[in-house]
């Protein structure tokens, strides 16, 4: 799917939060949005898959304007990793899993055997596949995260929104779960903290500055030390592998001007 914002404003509590957004994603690819706390990447999420009306401007599914779109059609053709799991007191991991199927059935739709061999192979490739039976609400916060894609995956959309999916998981997880993504070859678009998995994963960024689009392009022409200090307030220095030869950002610490606005 192609996902298109064109000159997206939105608001929050009557204040404009978002400002002329213009973000085009391409069909299979991940693109990351980055930007400090409170600058908008939920915001625009929720924009995508029509939980917010803009402002102005429009947000395009392959096309068509998100507003006349029905819920069961977004629904079927967009899937949603939100930061605030739902509550799903009593559920095992493979029902919870199974929900990821409802909108592809009818009002009366049972499981079919493909519902379930789809989402076995979900389980398997966010590695919960070994939770299966477990409650949902005995997990741990990075086995529910987990269990949230595998739903995302067994809902077989063709738009991936992820905002902060790594927040909970643990080092391998966090890479893992990235690289599962990025293999799905589903467009994504996913709300990082993390610039060096954006940095690793993601095909393209966008980095938002208190609501507007400060910087968009591949990952590794964005996030150089300049803007990170201008965006973040954090002074940093671009390294190489010596061995893979990929770029990394070395973080060290708050620039004097983050030191001078906190105080
Ligand atoms: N329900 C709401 N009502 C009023 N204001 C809101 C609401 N949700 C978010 N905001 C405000 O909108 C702005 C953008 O918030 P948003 O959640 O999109 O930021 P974010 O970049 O995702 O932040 P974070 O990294 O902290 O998750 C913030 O100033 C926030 O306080």
């Amino acid at each position: 799917m192609r996902l298109e914002t064109l000159d997206l404003t939105l608001g929050r509590g009557g204040r404009e939060v978002v400002t002329a957004a213009s973000v085009v994603v391409e069909p299979g690819e991940v693109l990351g949005i980055l930007g400090a706390n409170g600058s908008g990447k939920s915001t625009i999420l929720r924009a995508c898959f029509g939980a917010l009306r803009p402002v102005s401007g429009q947000v395009r599914l392959d096309g068509t304007d998100v507003a006349t779109m029905s819920r069961r059609e977004i629904a079927r053709r967009v899937a949603v990793m939100a930061q605030e799991p739902p509550d799903e007191f009593g559920l095992t991991v493979a029902e919870s899993v199974l929900l990821g199927r409802t909108p592809h059935r009818g009002v009366l739709g049972r499981d079919s055997p493909k519902d379930w061999r789809v989402v076995g192979r979900a389980m398997e490739l966010a590695g919960v596949a070994a939770l299966a039976d477990r409650p949902v609400h005995r997990l741990s916060g990075g086995e529910r995260q987990r269990t949230l894609l595998a739903r995302a995956i067994a809902q077989e959309a063709e738009l991936l929104l992820l905002d902060e999916p790594t927040n909970h998981l643990d080092v391998s997880y966090r890479f893992e779960l990235m690289h599962t993504v990025a293999e799905l070859g589903i467009t994504t678009v996913v709300a990082l903290h993390e610039l060096d998995l954006a940095l690793a994963y993601c095909d393209r960024v966008a980095v938002l500055d208190r609501g507007r689009v400060v910087a968009l392009g591949e990952p590794a022409d964005i996030l150089t030390p300049a803007l990170v200090r201008e965006v973040f307030g954090v002074e940093a220095s671009r390294i190489t592998d010596p061995e893979a030869g990929t770029p990394h950002l070395l973080l060290r610490g708050t620039s004097a001007r983050t030191r001078e606005r906190n105080t």
